[in-house]
């Protein structure tokens, strides 16, 4: 069970990027984070995520349950980010391979089975779809078995149709763990999200959802409603977030 809080000011080199955060993600459940293009989505995954970079935050970032975050965080960033020489065994084993330990070879081709890609082991990116390449990134995830994932805008790159089965394989999938989604898209976050919040560089708003269980359904009216809100609101909001 672990519940992360985020609470400060987050800076890149010498510029503010967010003032005042104020982010609760509770343990076991999706919180999206939305905004726009250069808010610091990405900088807040990294942070999150433990991953270096010329960013800081002047304030808290940690686990309700006082452990420190390190080791118990998996990021999966935009278009999987596999390592295009390596087969699909080899990009999901990859964290034990840098840690030094010896890969699960069995494990990565049970994961790759439960993403869909039993008989396409010994396949490298190249001869792989978009959505096989997210599959591996997500199998890749799973290996790792963090209790804290992040998502950084994970499906960006796929087809619409593609994308909703993705969205579905991830929520089946990543049950009980506690996701960080940053994405674009305002029905990806409706349809996952059990929180979400619109950033901005003053701070993050909290985001009224649906009260319906994740994934939701997208012909829904709720669903479609806040989705034609969220739209709404980010609309108006970008030229506002952008200024200066
Ligand atoms: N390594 C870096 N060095 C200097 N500035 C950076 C670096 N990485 C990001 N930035 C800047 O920090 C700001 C936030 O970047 P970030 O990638 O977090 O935004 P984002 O909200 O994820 O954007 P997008 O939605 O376009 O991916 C941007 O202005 C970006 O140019």
């Amino acid at each position: 069970m672990t519940a992360l809080r985020i609470r400060g000011d987050l800076w890149m080199g010498a510029a503010p990027l967010i003032r005042n955060l104020a982010l609760a993600m509770p343990a076991q459940r999706w919180t999206g984070l939305l905004g726009p293009s250069g808010v610091g989505k990405s900088t807040l995954a990294r942070l999150i995520a433990g991953l270096p970079g010329p960013y800081r935050l002047e304030g808290v970032l940690g686990a309700e349950d006082g452990a420190p975050l390190a080791g118990r965080v998996a990021m999966m960033a935009q278009e999987g980010q596999l390592l295009p020489w390596a087969d699909c065994v080899q990009n999901v084993t990859i964290g034990a391979r840098l840690r030094g330990a010896r890969p699960d070879i069995a494990r990565a081709r049970a994961l790759l089975a439960q993403v869909g890609l039993e008989g396409m082991e010994r396949r490298r990116p190249d001869a792989l779809s978009g959505g096989q390449r997210q599959r591996v990134g997500l199998a890749r995830v799973l290996m790792e078995d963090c209790p804290i994932v992040v998502l950084d805008e994970p499906f960006s790159a796929l087809d619409t149709v593609t994308r909703l089965a993705m969205q579905d394989l991830a929520a089946s999938l990543l049950q009980g763990r506690t996701v960080i989604l940053i994405t674009h898209d305002p029905l990806e976050a409706i349809r996952l999200s059990d929180h979400a919040y619109l950033l901005g560089p003053d701070g993050a708003e909290v985001l009224d959802l649906p009260a319906s269980p994740t994934p939701r359904d997208y012909t829904a009216a709720p669903t479609l409603a806040a989705q034609a809100r969220l739209l709404a609101r980010l609309h108006r909001a970008e030229p506002a977030l952008c200024a200066g």
